[in-house]
């Protein structure tokens, strides 16, 4: 995400009565994401390390992120799930849930609004504004399309949290513009352009045209194939996806000799081909029975990983 504006000091800063940095603000909308597909599975507790890795996050990071959010977790035993979720959603100012109007009822706004996405994650579509008339009384996702004069008019009512702006470039600052004197604080535009606020209104600006310069620019000085390639869109943070064969978790080092005298390691049954490729089997999974927070956690990181799998942090 490309960001535009933003206040110094964050709603969930103000919330705290301090400080909290921008990429720990990210970072804890991913945990959240994490201990949401935990609390789904039934898990109750999570150690740092488990939600570091199911994060794709370093285990003292994580616990430096939430440190900001006071004491949390019992050493030795992990983070209550369900605690955590709760203090992060207050933290991120998630607790109340939001309410988004959308203005530009075209490709993008329409798929916007049918993303079920939102919804689970507490923000709610109220209110969609165009200004063509053959839009305007159109309906999607349950919400007639009223007509943008009656922005400022209507917008009280609504009461929305944050807009989303999907209009062209070119109605972008007009839209904006009314947005303010309507009294919206918060901002998330697709317009590609700059637009100007003031410094009371956050904005924040996707630019998905810069987002691909900037994988191209990476696949560039890398001097590789351009390969497929992943955006976390929590974070901004770009990464790439590496041939399976070159993911760190498969470089595991070669079998080694067990020692004269020890019994041999019982290990699976080697192929004809001991040169052949065979996919390394991760220390410790399948080896013991795990417990059912084990088994919760390897599907929740599982599925942290689905979309992102052999990716490495460029
Ligand atoms: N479609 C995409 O995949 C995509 C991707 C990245 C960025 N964007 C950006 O998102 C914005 C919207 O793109 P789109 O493809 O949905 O365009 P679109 O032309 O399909 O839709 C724009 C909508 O905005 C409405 N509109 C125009 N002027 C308006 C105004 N003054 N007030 C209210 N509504 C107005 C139009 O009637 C139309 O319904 C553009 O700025 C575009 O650059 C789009």
């Amino acid at each position: 995400m490309t960001e535009q504006h933003e206040t110094p000091t964050g709603a969930s800063g103000k919330a705290l009565g301090r400080d909290i940095p921008q990429a720990t603000v990210t970072r804890l909308a991913t945990y959240l994401r994490v201990l949401a597909g935990l609390a789904d599975s039934g898990v109750a507790i999570v150690s740092s390390e488990e939600l570091a890795v199911a994060a794709g996050v370093n285990s003292a990071k994580l616990r430096k992120d939430l440190s900001f959010l006071g004491p949390n977790g019992v050493r030795g035993v992990g983070y209550d799930v369900a605690k955590l979720r709760t203090r992060i959603e207050d933290v991120l100012g998630l607790s109340q849930g939001h309410r988004v109007v959308l203005i530009g009822a075209g490709n993008l706004g329409r798929a916007l609004v049918g993303y079920g996405g939102f919804g689970v994650r507490g923000f709610t579509v109220v209110g969609i504004f165009d200004n063509d008339p053959a839009v305007i009384g159109q309906s999607y996702a349950g919400l007639v399309v009223r007509d943008v004069d009656l922005l400022v008019a209507q917008i009280p009512a609504l009461d929305p949290t944050i807009a989303l702006l999907a209009v062209p470039d070119e109605a972008a600052q007009d839209v904006c513009d009314r947005l303010v004197d309507a009294g919206v604080l918060s901002i998330l535009s697709f317009a590609p352009c700059e637009l100007r606020v003031p410094a009371h209104v956050q904005i924040r600006r996707v630019d998905l045209a810069m987002e691909l310069q900037m994988l191209s620019f990476d696949a560039a000085r890398n001097d590789a194939p351009v390969l497929p390639v992943v955006a976390h869109a929590s974070s901004g943070r770009v990464a790439r996806r590496v041939p399976p064969q070159n993911h760190p978790a498969l470089n595991h080092p070669a079998p080694v000799e067990p020692a004269r005298g020890r019994p041999p390691r019982r290990t699976a049954p080697h192929s004809a081909n001991p040169h052949a490729a065979t996919p390394a089997k991760h220390p410790g999974i399948g080896d013991h029975p795990m417990s059912e927070r084990q088994r919760a956690n390897q599907q929740a990181g599982a599925r942290a990983r689905v979309t992102e799998p052999g990716e490495v942090q460029s």
